[in-house]
């Protein structure tokens, strides 16, 4: 009989997130402290706005304030940068994003940068990464977090796991690489980036294989262990569809697998969730802990 692997289910994963959370966003909000997530989308890319609507769906869902900026294509790098300040300094917004790719003519350092680091909901400010290249608490990034939470939740081993991740991106595999070397994790990884040599070669030792490349159809079949488990992240829109960096047949050949879609994207928003009301959370407990004049 034909092996099938695991299908790894993150609509359900992120469902069960999403109730988890509702306790607490309703105890928030009796206490004054509704959770509120801004975004800042700059053009019309039609998969970045239909991401950030699928956002402010997943707040409605569970009772979290939403503010939405929308700038045109044309913005200015200032006029980005004052959509920035104005989450900055709104006190609806605990959390913000700016949703990524920027049109190319705005620096996405610079905007990144400008994002108040206690406001940072998608956790790339500089700080927050810095925060985890030193084993500090801040904010993590969401698809990394998200595909932590799922390994877990689907019983995949990591600590003393062997790694393979193939793309270096500042949203998915550096942040992935450094999440999974804590010594929380202790995983051994591989980081393969478009320079690689022989990708297959690292993959095929792997137990565990991210593909975050946007390669679609990268990794085939022989380039899996069997019985290892293999996780489509990249994503690369055709007329056809959308096709994942992991090509359908290592079903045949992984032990578990996430396919590219209904995997690690609606684990990515519902991490995003999680780091909003997290947000939260801190700024109420800084609040109640500020001295009072007597
Ligand atoms: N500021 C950010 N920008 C981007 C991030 C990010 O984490 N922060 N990641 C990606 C896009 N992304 C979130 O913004 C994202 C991608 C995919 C999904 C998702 O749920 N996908 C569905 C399929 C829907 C489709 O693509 O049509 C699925 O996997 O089932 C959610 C969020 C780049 N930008």
């Amino acid at each position: 009989m034909e092996h099938r692997a695991t299908v790894i289910d993150g609509t359900r994963a992120a469902a069960a997130v999403k109730e988890g959370l509702r306790g607490r966003v309703e105890a928030l909000t009796a206490a004054g402290r509704r959770p509120g997530l801004g975004t800042i989308l700059v053009g019309e890319d039609a998969g970045s706005q239909s991401y950030v609507a699928g956002k402010h769906r997943d707040c409605a869902e569970i009772g979290i304030d939403s503010l939405r900026v929308q700038l045109p294509a044309s913005a200015s790098q200032r006029d980005v940068l004052t959509a920035v300040h104005s989450l900055n300094d709104n006190p609806r917004c605990s959390g913000f994003i700016v949703q990524l790719p920027l049109p190319p003519h705005i620096d996405t350092h610079a905007v990144l940068g400008a994002v108040d680091p206690d406001k940072d909901a998608d956790g790339l400010h500089p700080t927050n990464l810095g925060r985890l290249v030193l084993g500090q608490p801040g904010t993590l990034p969401c698809t990394p977090s998200g595909i932590l939470e799922l390994l877990r939740g689907a019983d995949v081993a990591i600590t003393g796991s062997q790694f393979c991740v193939i793309g270096c991106g500042t949203t998915v595999g550096r942040p992935l690489g450094l999440m999974l070397t804590r010594p929380s994790e202790h995983a051994t990884v591989t980081m393969c980036n478009e320079a690689t040599i022989d990708i297959a070669a690292h993959t095929r030792v792997a137990d565990v294989v991210i593909a975050a490349a946007g390669v679609a159809h990268l990794v085939q079949p022989y380039w899996v262990k069997p019985g290892a488990t293999v996780l489509s992240v990249g994503i690369t829109r055709t007329v056809e569809g959308i096709l994942g960096d992991v090509h359908p047949d290592v079903e045949q050949v992984a032990g578990k697998w996430s396919r590219a879609t209904g995997g690690v994207g609606p684990m990515t928003r519902a991490m995003l969730l999680k780091n909003v009301v997290e947000l939260t959370e801190r700024s109420a407990g800084q609040m109640t802990s500020v001295p009072t004049a007597s």
